[in-house]
């Protein structure tokens, strides 16, 4: 079994649980539920650095990154910044996430906030929503095409925007659909861990012309992302870079004045 599917599994079990112990029309009473999304596709079209600041406590391929920042001061500093958007990992087991980071990165910010979560189902979609989430991740390679039209469409119907990952072209072909306003690139090989930046570079060329490309992963050069820009790439997705320090605010304001520069 391969790390996706090992996820899979688990958040299958988790989701039925949670369905069990709180049903999903309650979300609609959260005050988060009905407000108005922040456009992340429109940020990063105007944005200088285009950069989209993860927080990761640990993954798969790295068990400790940073266990002691707390989300909510990591949120401000990384708007200061001057990154465009936040990515919240919210998936616990695998990640150390929880949806409380996610509802306090948004408390502190006012940029677009996206929950990066393993989603398979509807319940977390409305979930997202309920949390202050303003964009989803729909990863391509665990959905079934119907799955990413029906998910997104609801996304879009609550205000949200989607993110589509692709890991290669067969699955950018059979997931896209008009409507996804961001498709990511992920540079990092779920089988090895390994990271190869030329995945974004090799794929960037079959992503609609209209779409939003992010390249995710394994990113720690300025040097990586000028280039990355050269392929259309607009918006870059950063954790372990900026996490793997006590101070990931300050390093991702290091790491965007130098690409100012
Ligand atoms: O990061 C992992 O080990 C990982 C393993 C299995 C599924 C997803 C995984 N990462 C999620 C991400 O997409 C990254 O956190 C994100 O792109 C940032 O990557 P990085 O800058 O390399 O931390």
């Amino acid at each position: 079994m391969d790390i996706l599917q090992k996820i899979v599994l688990q958040k299958t079990r988790e989701i039925a649980l949670k369905k069990s112990l709180l049903p999903a029309d309650q979300f609609e009473k959260s005050p988060l539920f009905g407000k108005a999304g922040k456009s992340l596709s429109s940020a990063l079209k105007n944005s200088k650095s285009g950069i989209i600041a993860e927080f990761k406590r640990r993954s798969p391929s790295l068990p400790k990154i940073n266990q002691h920042s707390p989300v909510d001061q990591v949120a401000s500093a990384y708007e200061r910044a001057g990154a465009c958007g936040m990515s919240v990992l919210t998936n616990t087991h695998f990640f150390g996430g929880t949806l409380e980071d996610l509802l306090l990165a948004r408390a502190a910010t006012s940029f677009p906030v996206l929950r990066k979560e393993f989603i398979i189902d509807e319940y977390q979609i409305l979930e997202a929503r309920a949390h202050g989430a303003d964009v989803i991740l729909l990863i391509a390679a665990i959905l079934k095409p119907e799955q990413v039209r029906d998910f997104t469409r609801l996304a879009v119907d609550l205000g949200m925007e989607v993110l589509l990952e692709v890991h290669d072209e067969e699955e950018l072909d059979r997931a896209f659909i008009p409507g996804i306003q961001m498709v990511g690139v992920n540079n990092r090989n779920l089988k090895t861990f390994e990271v190869n930046l030329e995945t974004s570079k090799r794929i960037a060329p079959r992503i609609p012309a209209e779409v939003v490309r992010i390249s995710e992963s394994g990113i720690s050069r300025t040097d990586a992302i000028k280039e990355l820009r050269e392929h259309g790439f607009r918006g870059f997705l950063i954790g372990e870079h900026f996490m793997s320090t006590q101070e990931p605010g300050g390093r991702a304001a290091e790491f965007i004045k130098s690409l100012e520069s």
